[in-house]
Order: C-alpha cells, then sequence, then structure tokens
C-alpha cells in the first residue's frame, strides 16, 4: 500500500433516529491508488462510514484524515472546499442537476474547487475527453443529464467524479441501477479512468462477485463496530 490518502482513527459516530445507531471504526486506511470494495448487509452503516469519509456527518470523536488533513478540524466551510477539492463522489442515485446539461454537472465540483480547477486548465475540453472515454455520444456536453438514459447518467456521474483528478473516489453502490452487462462495463471505465490518474477508489456494494476487480475487499464487520439500540 502507498502512503495513506484515507485513515480513520478510533472515529465513534452516532445516529439518533428512532432508534439509535452508533458506529466505530478504530483503524481504517487506503493507500495511495489503492481501489478497496466495502461490503456489508442493508443497514450495516456503510453509507454512514461513506458520510464520516466525505465530512457530511462529523464523528463525536477520532481523526478523519484524508490527503493528510484531519478533516474533523475543520470548519463547515472548509470541509466543503476540502470535500470539492479531494474528493470525487458518485452517489447511488447520481445526483445530477435535473435542470443542467451534461457540462455543467460534469464542471459542477471545479466551481467550489480552485485548485482542481487549476489542474484541470481547459475545463470544457477535459470534460469532452472524459465523456468519449467514458463512451458518452459527441455532442453530449449540451445535453440536458436528464434527458440521458440511467447507464449514460451514471458516465456522468463517474466524470463529475473524475474531472480535475481528486487523489479518492467514494462510490456508493454506483452499479444498483444496471443489469449485468453495463455494470461491468461501467466498472471498466471506472477502473481504468482511476488506474490512469492514480486515484484511490473506496466503493461500497452488497455483491461480493465485484471483489476480483478489487486490490482489497473489506467487511464493514471486520473494521467496525456496530450498536444498535432503542432511542
Ligand atoms: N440520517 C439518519 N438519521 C438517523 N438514522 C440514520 C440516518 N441515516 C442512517 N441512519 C441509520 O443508520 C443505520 C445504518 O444506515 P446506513 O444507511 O449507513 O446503512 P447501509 O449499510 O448503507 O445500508 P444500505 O445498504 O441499505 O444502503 C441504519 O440503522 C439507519 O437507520
Amino acid at each position: 500500500m502507498g502512503q495513506a490518502v484515507l485513515k480513520l482513527t478510533d472515529v465513534a459516530f452516532q445516529w439518533h433516529g428512532r432508534t439509535r445507531f452508533g458506529l466505530s471504526v478504530p483503524d481504517f486506511s487506503v493507500g495511495s491508488g489503492e481501489t478497496v470494495l466495502l461490503l456489508g448487509e442493508s443497514g450495516s452503516g456503510k453509507s454512514t462510514l461513506l458520510s464520516l469519509i466525505c465530512g457530511t456527518v462529523l464523528p463525536m470523536s477520532g481523526h478523519v484524515q484524508i490527503a493528510g488533513t484531519d478533516i474533523v478540524t475543520l470548519s463547515g466551510g472548509q470541509r466543503d472546499k476540502f470535500r470539492a477539492e479531494q474528493i470525487g463522489v458518485i452517489f447511488q442515485q447520481f445526483n445530477l442537476l435535473p435542470f443542467g446539461t451534461v457540462a455543467d454537472n460534469i464542471l459542477l465540483p471545479l466551481r467550489f474547487a480552485p485548485a482542481r480547477r487549476k489542474r484541470v486548465g481547459d475545463a470544457r475540453a477535459v470534460a469532452t475527453e472524459l465523456c468519449s472515454a467514458l463512451g458518452l455520444p459527441d455532442g453530449v456536453l449540451n445535453e440536458k443529464a436528464t434527458s440521458l438514459s440511467v447507464g449514460q447518467q451514471q458516465r456522468v456521474a463517474v466524470a463529475r467524479a473524475l474531472i480535475g483528478q481528486p487523489p479518492l473516489i467514494v462510490a456508493d453502490e454506483p452499479t444498483s441501477a444496471l443489469d449485468a452487462n453495463s455494470q461491468a462495463s461501467f466498472l471498466d471505465l471506472l477502473f481504468t479512468q482511476a488506474s490512469e490518474h492514480g486515484t484511490s477508489l473506496v466503493m461500497v456494494s452488497h455483491d461480493p462477485r465485484l471483489g476480483d476487480r478489487f486490490d482489497r475487499v473489506v467487511r464493514l464487520e471486520d473494521i467496525a463496530k456496530m450498536e444498535r439500540s432503542a432511542a
């Protein structure tokens, strides 16, 4: 494993909903360029862990280091900017801007991330290259994102995560809406792009069959302790 891009140390978090759910992670690291598949049952806390990694929720204690910075020490605004600079995120539902074009969607993270934008140079040209590498049709940048097929929208979400080469990509069940063939070609594209740019990848899934493609397969219960109780 190269130098850690992601390192969680002594992290403890709790949701206070109708039932209380606690997640603690003593020690979990992902190296530079490493690809990790995170498996776990439904409701086991996989998305919660990704939210902690992205800094959209904060632990009650512990440290979440990304590229050497402990995001727990940052203010809310600093954390939003840091996330835009350092992490490409692919959600289960892709979360594309419904009224935006494909270009608006792909270029979105650069708006909040000056260093990432600078790395890109000619952003529109890079977005065009990414679309072509991801098998999207010519001229797609001007299409409305929601006019595309589900598989195409998924590729737009990947282009948005990859643009400007963030050191870490976090993906929450990105293939759940695809059939087996589309799933395989989607993962081929994601892996080719990530490895070309030395990007680390943490992907959550229910499906252990995807494991062969990854450097490491981690079961959530092997790195975390979960507790559930009545509120
Ligand atoms: N915003 C929230 N408020 C309160 N409780 C929450 C919240 N989000 C998740 N939880 C609780 O945290 C637990 C873990 O949920 P989480 O979504 O992290 O699991 P998961 O492994 O990603 O599940 P799935 O595979 O079904 O997406 C669940 O018991 C859930 O009810």
